[in-house]
Protein backbone atom coordinates (compact mmCIF):
# COMPACT_ATOMS: atom_id res chain seq x y z
CA UNK A 1 0.00 0.00 0.00
CA UNK A 2 1.12 3.71 0.42
CA UNK A 3 2.79 5.95 -1.87
CA UNK A 4 1.72 4.46 -5.81
CA UNK A 5 2.48 6.19 -8.93
CA UNK A 6 -0.79 5.70 -11.69
CA UNK A 7 -0.95 6.32 -15.42
CA UNK A 8 -2.96 8.82 -16.07
CA UNK A 9 -5.96 6.27 -17.53
CA UNK A 10 -6.34 5.18 -13.59
CA UNK A 11 -7.02 9.06 -12.66
CA UNK A 12 -10.01 11.04 -13.87
CA UNK A 13 -8.81 13.37 -16.64
CA UNK A 14 -8.74 16.12 -14.30
CA UNK A 15 -7.36 14.26 -11.03
CA UNK A 16 -4.11 15.30 -10.23
CA UNK A 17 -4.01 13.41 -6.53
CA UNK A 18 -6.35 10.58 -5.16
CA UNK A 19 -6.87 9.16 -1.93
CA UNK A 20 -8.45 6.02 -1.08
CA UNK A 21 -9.46 5.26 2.63
CA UNK A 22 -6.30 7.15 3.66
CA UNK A 23 -5.06 6.99 7.24
CA UNK A 24 -2.22 7.93 8.93
CA UNK A 25 -0.42 6.72 12.40
CA UNK A 26 2.15 7.63 14.71
CA UNK A 27 3.15 4.76 16.44
CA UNK A 28 -0.38 3.83 18.29
CA UNK A 29 -1.68 7.52 17.77
CA UNK A 30 -4.01 7.38 15.16
CA UNK A 31 -3.91 10.78 13.10
CA UNK A 32 -5.79 10.20 10.13
CA UNK A 33 -8.42 7.94 9.04
CA UNK A 34 -10.69 6.45 6.28
CA UNK A 35 -9.69 9.67 4.03
CA UNK A 36 -11.14 9.74 0.60
CA UNK A 37 -10.86 12.96 -1.66
CA UNK A 38 -9.59 13.54 -5.16
CA UNK A 39 -7.67 16.60 -6.08
CA UNK A 40 -8.78 18.20 -9.30
CA UNK A 41 -7.12 20.64 -11.71
CA UNK A 42 -8.31 24.03 -11.31
CA UNK A 43 -10.39 23.29 -8.34
CA UNK A 44 -10.30 24.65 -4.72
CA UNK A 45 -10.91 22.40 -1.53
CA UNK A 46 -10.57 24.32 2.28
CA UNK A 47 -9.86 22.17 5.29
CA UNK A 48 -11.43 23.16 8.56
CA UNK A 49 -11.95 22.47 11.82
CA UNK A 50 -10.52 22.51 15.11
CA UNK A 51 -6.99 22.81 16.22
CA UNK A 52 -5.59 19.06 15.97
CA UNK A 53 -8.44 17.37 13.75
CA UNK A 54 -5.64 17.07 11.34
CA UNK A 55 -5.51 19.66 8.70
CA UNK A 56 -1.63 20.26 8.15
CA UNK A 57 -1.57 16.16 8.45
CA UNK A 58 -3.63 15.83 5.32
CA UNK A 59 -1.90 18.49 3.33
CA UNK A 60 1.39 16.80 4.25
CA UNK A 61 0.40 13.65 2.84
CA UNK A 62 -1.24 15.50 -0.03
CA UNK A 63 2.07 16.53 -0.87
CA UNK A 64 3.56 13.51 -0.57
CA UNK A 65 5.48 14.59 2.57
CA UNK A 66 4.37 11.92 4.48
CA UNK A 67 2.75 8.54 3.64
CA UNK A 68 -0.54 6.66 4.27
CA UNK A 69 -0.09 4.18 6.91
CA UNK A 70 -3.06 2.91 5.30
CA UNK A 71 -5.09 3.20 2.25
CA UNK A 72 -4.06 4.77 -1.44
CA UNK A 73 -2.26 7.60 -2.29
CA UNK A 74 -2.32 8.04 -6.18
CA UNK A 75 -0.87 10.73 -7.99
CA UNK A 76 -0.51 11.58 -11.47
CA UNK A 77 2.27 10.16 -13.69
CA UNK A 78 3.35 12.95 -15.40
CA UNK A 79 6.01 15.16 -13.23
CA UNK A 80 3.38 17.62 -11.10
CA UNK A 81 5.25 21.21 -9.82
CA UNK A 82 3.50 21.26 -6.68
CA UNK A 83 3.87 24.70 -4.11
CA UNK A 84 3.63 24.02 -0.05
CA UNK A 85 2.95 27.07 2.29
CA UNK A 86 3.83 25.06 5.53
CA UNK A 87 2.21 26.22 8.65
CA UNK A 88 5.85 27.64 10.42
CA UNK A 89 8.33 29.21 8.07
CA UNK A 90 11.86 29.41 9.70
CA UNK A 91 13.57 32.95 9.59
CA UNK A 92 16.40 31.76 7.67
CA UNK A 93 19.87 33.28 7.56
CA UNK A 94 19.28 34.35 4.14
CA UNK A 95 18.12 37.29 1.94
CA UNK A 96 14.75 36.66 -0.04
CA UNK A 97 16.64 37.16 -3.31
CA UNK A 98 18.81 34.20 -2.33
CA UNK A 99 16.09 31.66 -0.90
CA UNK A 100 13.33 32.26 -3.60
CA UNK A 101 15.92 32.25 -6.60
CA UNK A 102 17.82 28.81 -5.21
CA UNK A 103 14.27 27.37 -4.64
CA UNK A 104 13.34 28.38 -8.32
CA UNK A 105 16.59 26.67 -9.80
CA UNK A 106 15.44 22.91 -7.78
CA UNK A 107 11.92 23.35 -9.46
CA UNK A 108 13.58 23.65 -12.40
CA UNK A 109 12.72 27.43 -13.29
CA UNK A 110 15.52 29.31 -15.54
CA UNK A 111 17.22 31.87 -14.03
CA UNK A 112 15.75 35.02 -15.96
CA UNK A 113 12.35 33.78 -15.48
CA UNK A 114 12.77 33.06 -11.47
CA UNK A 115 13.94 36.53 -10.91
CA UNK A 116 11.13 38.45 -12.90
CA UNK A 117 8.99 36.23 -11.10
CA UNK A 118 9.93 36.73 -8.00
CA UNK A 119 10.13 40.56 -8.81
CA UNK A 120 6.70 40.17 -9.68
CA UNK A 121 5.43 38.70 -6.41
CA UNK A 122 7.42 40.82 -3.79
CA UNK A 123 6.41 44.23 -5.64
CA UNK A 124 2.68 42.47 -5.52
CA UNK A 125 2.74 41.73 -1.59
CA UNK A 126 4.38 44.93 -1.00
CA UNK A 127 7.93 43.40 -0.30
CA UNK A 128 9.80 45.05 -3.22
CA UNK A 129 12.42 46.74 -0.92
CA UNK A 130 13.21 43.82 0.63
CA UNK A 131 14.89 40.93 -1.35
CA UNK A 132 18.10 41.72 -0.23
CA UNK A 133 17.40 42.31 3.63
CA UNK A 134 17.89 39.35 6.15
CA UNK A 135 15.41 36.93 6.61
CA UNK A 136 16.19 36.09 10.06
CA UNK A 137 14.96 39.93 10.91
CA UNK A 138 11.45 40.19 9.58
CA UNK A 139 8.08 39.78 11.16
CA UNK A 140 6.23 37.17 10.81
CA UNK A 141 3.78 38.76 8.03
CA UNK A 142 7.30 39.16 5.99
CA UNK A 143 8.00 35.55 6.52
CA UNK A 144 4.91 34.61 5.56
CA UNK A 145 5.00 36.51 2.44
CA UNK A 146 8.18 34.81 1.58
CA UNK A 147 6.73 31.77 2.91
CA UNK A 148 3.74 32.35 0.15
CA UNK A 149 6.14 33.21 -2.91
CA UNK A 150 7.76 30.39 -2.66
CA UNK A 151 5.39 28.06 -3.31
CA UNK A 152 3.61 30.06 -6.00
CA UNK A 153 6.57 30.51 -7.99
CA UNK A 154 6.56 28.52 -11.23
CA UNK A 155 2.77 28.16 -12.02
CA UNK A 156 2.12 25.17 -9.62
CA UNK A 157 0.05 22.30 -10.57
CA UNK A 158 -0.46 21.79 -7.05
CA UNK A 159 -0.80 23.99 -4.78
CA UNK A 160 -1.09 23.11 -0.63
CA UNK A 161 -1.32 25.70 1.76
CA UNK A 162 -1.42 25.69 5.40
CA UNK A 163 -2.83 29.05 6.82
CA UNK A 164 -2.21 30.84 4.36
CA UNK A 165 -3.39 33.80 5.47
CA UNK A 166 -1.50 33.92 8.73
CA UNK A 167 0.47 37.07 9.85
CA UNK A 168 -1.08 39.16 6.98
CA UNK A 169 -2.70 42.53 6.93
CA UNK A 170 -5.90 43.18 5.24
CA UNK A 171 -3.75 44.80 2.04
CA UNK A 172 -1.58 41.61 1.61
CA UNK A 173 -5.13 39.17 2.46
CA UNK A 174 -6.44 41.44 -0.88
CA UNK A 175 -3.58 41.18 -2.74
CA UNK A 176 -3.27 37.14 -1.63
CA UNK A 177 -6.93 36.13 -2.95
CA UNK A 178 -6.29 37.61 -6.25
CA UNK A 179 -3.04 35.87 -6.70
CA UNK A 180 -4.51 32.70 -5.71
CA UNK A 181 -7.75 33.43 -8.25
CA UNK A 182 -5.51 34.07 -11.10
CA UNK A 183 -3.41 30.59 -10.12
CA UNK A 184 -6.81 28.38 -9.68
CA UNK A 185 -8.38 30.24 -12.99
CA UNK A 186 -4.74 29.02 -15.01
CA UNK A 187 -5.82 25.63 -13.65
CA UNK A 188 -3.73 25.03 -10.38
CA UNK A 189 -5.28 22.68 -7.95
CA UNK A 190 -5.36 24.19 -4.75
CA UNK A 191 -5.96 22.91 -0.96
CA UNK A 192 -5.68 24.61 2.14
CA UNK A 193 -5.95 24.58 5.71
CA UNK A 194 -7.88 28.24 6.63
CA UNK A 195 -10.33 29.42 9.54
CA UNK A 196 -11.21 32.90 7.42
CA UNK A 197 -14.65 32.57 5.67
CA UNK A 198 -13.68 35.67 3.31
CA UNK A 199 -10.68 33.60 1.74
CA UNK A 200 -13.33 30.45 1.36
CA UNK A 201 -16.53 31.78 0.55
CA UNK A 202 -14.31 33.77 -1.82
CA UNK A 203 -12.29 30.83 -3.50
CA UNK A 204 -13.24 27.48 -1.91
CA UNK A 205 -15.50 25.11 -4.81
CA UNK A 206 -15.37 22.51 -1.60
CA UNK A 207 -15.15 22.52 2.03
CA UNK A 208 -13.95 19.85 3.89
CA UNK A 209 -14.57 19.71 8.19
CA UNK A 210 -12.27 17.29 9.84
CA UNK A 211 -12.70 15.83 13.33
CA UNK A 212 -10.31 13.80 15.07
CA UNK A 213 -8.88 12.95 11.81
CA UNK A 214 -11.47 12.33 9.72
CA UNK A 215 -13.50 14.25 7.30
CA UNK A 216 -17.43 14.62 8.78
CA UNK A 217 -18.98 16.89 6.47
CA UNK A 218 -18.81 18.02 2.69
CA UNK A 219 -19.89 20.87 1.38
CA UNK A 220 -20.10 21.97 -2.20
CA UNK A 221 -19.73 25.97 -3.24
CA UNK A 222 -17.96 27.06 -0.01
CA UNK A 223 -19.18 27.90 3.23
CA UNK A 224 -22.90 26.55 3.55
CA UNK A 225 -25.25 27.06 6.13
CA UNK A 226 -24.73 22.88 6.76
CA UNK A 227 -20.89 24.61 8.40
CA UNK A 228 -21.88 27.49 10.09
CA UNK A 229 -21.13 27.09 14.12
CA UNK A 230 -23.12 28.00 16.73
CA UNK A 231 -21.90 28.78 20.11
CA UNK A 232 -23.87 27.04 23.44
CA UNK A 233 -23.40 28.40 27.06
CA UNK A 234 -24.95 25.34 29.52
CA UNK A 235 -25.22 24.59 33.06
CA UNK A 236 -25.81 22.07 35.21
CA UNK A 237 -25.17 19.30 33.45
CA UNK A 238 -23.12 16.57 35.00
CA UNK A 239 -19.95 15.13 33.91
CA UNK A 240 -21.49 12.21 32.13
CA UNK A 241 -23.62 14.51 30.28
CA UNK A 242 -20.86 16.78 28.76
CA UNK A 243 -18.99 13.80 27.98
CA UNK A 244 -21.85 12.99 25.55
CA UNK A 245 -22.06 16.12 24.49
CA UNK A 246 -18.38 16.33 23.24
CA UNK A 247 -18.52 13.41 21.45
CA UNK A 248 -21.51 14.55 19.17
CA UNK A 249 -20.51 14.78 15.58
CA UNK A 250 -22.26 18.04 15.52
CA UNK A 251 -20.25 19.35 18.47
CA UNK A 252 -17.06 20.46 17.27
CA UNK A 253 -15.33 22.24 20.46
CA UNK A 254 -16.30 21.53 24.06
CA UNK A 255 -14.45 23.64 26.60
CA UNK A 256 -15.02 24.79 30.52
CA UNK A 257 -16.01 27.84 31.96
CA UNK A 258 -16.60 29.44 35.44
CA UNK A 259 -19.58 27.15 36.01
CA UNK A 260 -20.42 26.52 32.47
CA UNK A 261 -19.49 24.79 29.64
CA UNK A 262 -19.29 26.18 25.70
CA UNK A 263 -20.06 23.87 23.15
CA UNK A 264 -19.36 25.00 19.82
CA UNK A 265 -21.89 22.80 17.41
CA UNK A 266 -22.94 22.80 13.87
CA UNK A 267 -25.66 25.57 13.24
CA UNK A 268 -27.79 22.67 11.67
CA UNK A 269 -27.73 20.71 15.08
CA UNK A 270 -28.60 23.52 17.47
CA UNK A 271 -32.24 22.57 18.18
CA UNK A 272 -31.57 19.20 18.79
CA UNK A 273 -28.59 19.82 21.36
CA UNK A 274 -30.84 22.85 22.87
CA UNK A 275 -33.24 20.21 23.04
CA UNK A 276 -31.38 17.47 24.61
CA UNK A 277 -29.51 19.54 27.00
CA UNK A 278 -32.92 20.45 28.26
CA UNK A 279 -34.02 16.58 28.66
CA UNK A 280 -30.75 16.15 30.33
CA UNK A 281 -31.38 18.54 33.25
CA UNK A 282 -29.45 21.29 32.01
CA UNK A 283 -30.03 25.21 31.45
CA UNK A 284 -29.07 27.12 28.60
CA UNK A 285 -26.98 30.48 29.53
CA UNK A 286 -26.89 31.83 26.10
CA UNK A 287 -26.54 30.83 22.13
CA UNK A 288 -24.44 32.92 19.67
CA UNK A 289 -24.42 32.57 15.96
CA UNK A 290 -21.34 32.53 14.89
CA UNK A 291 -22.20 33.49 11.17
CA UNK A 292 -19.81 31.62 9.79
CA UNK A 293 -17.33 34.45 10.49
CA UNK A 294 -14.55 32.37 12.86
CA UNK A 295 -14.27 28.70 12.40
CA UNK A 296 -11.20 28.47 13.97
CA UNK A 297 -13.21 26.55 17.45
CA UNK A 298 -10.50 27.48 19.52
CA UNK A 299 -10.64 30.45 22.75
CA UNK A 300 -10.44 32.83 21.16
CA UNK A 301 -13.26 32.47 19.11
CA UNK A 302 -16.12 35.26 19.85
CA UNK A 303 -13.99 37.01 22.36
CA UNK A 304 -14.05 33.87 24.92
CA UNK A 305 -11.72 33.99 27.87
CA UNK A 306 -9.14 30.99 28.66
CA UNK A 307 -10.65 27.66 29.07
CA UNK A 308 -10.24 26.13 32.22
CA UNK A 309 -10.11 22.53 30.64
CA UNK A 310 -11.05 20.86 27.39
CA UNK A 311 -12.97 17.79 26.06
CA UNK A 312 -12.42 15.77 23.63
CA UNK A 313 -9.59 15.16 21.04
N1 LIG B 1 4.94 13.81 13.65
C1 LIG B 1 3.94 13.57 14.51
N2 LIG B 1 4.06 12.63 15.47
C2 LIG B 1 3.08 12.38 16.34
N3 LIG B 1 1.88 13.02 16.34
C3 LIG B 1 1.70 13.96 15.41
C4 LIG B 1 2.70 14.28 14.44
N4 LIG B 1 2.22 15.27 13.63
C5 LIG B 1 0.98 15.54 14.09
N5 LIG B 1 0.67 14.77 15.15
C6 LIG B 1 -0.59 14.78 15.90
O1 LIG B 1 -1.63 14.66 14.97
C7 LIG B 1 -2.77 15.40 15.37
C8 LIG B 1 -3.21 16.28 14.22
O2 LIG B 1 -2.25 17.32 14.04
P1 LIG B 1 -2.33 18.35 12.84
O3 LIG B 1 -1.18 19.31 13.01
O4 LIG B 1 -2.44 17.61 11.58
O5 LIG B 1 -3.72 19.08 13.15
P2 LIG B 1 -4.27 20.49 12.61
O6 LIG B 1 -5.72 20.31 12.38
O7 LIG B 1 -3.45 20.96 11.47
O8 LIG B 1 -4.04 21.42 13.87
P3 LIG B 1 -3.66 23.01 13.92
O9 LIG B 1 -4.88 23.74 13.43
O10 LIG B 1 -3.37 23.23 15.36
O11 LIG B 1 -2.46 23.20 13.04
C9 LIG B 1 -2.38 16.16 16.62
O12 LIG B 1 -2.88 15.46 17.73
C10 LIG B 1 -0.86 16.12 16.57
O13 LIG B 1 -0.34 16.14 17.88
Amino acid sequence: MGLSRFNDRELGANELICLEDAGKAYGRSRVLNGISLQVQRGKCTALVGRNGSGKSTLLRLIAGLTRPTDGMRKVRADRLVTGYVPERFPPLPFTPSEYLLSSAEVRGIDKQSGRREMEDYLQLLGMEGYAHARMNQFSKGMLQKINLIQAMMGNPDLLLLDEPLSGLDTKAQESLLHLLTELKNGGTAIVMSVHESTLIESIADRVLLMKNGAIVEESDGGLQDSLKMTRIVVRALNEDAIRQFAEHPSVLFASERTEAWELDVLTGSTDLLLRQVLDRGGSIVSVIPADGMNLHLGAQAIGATEPKGEVGT
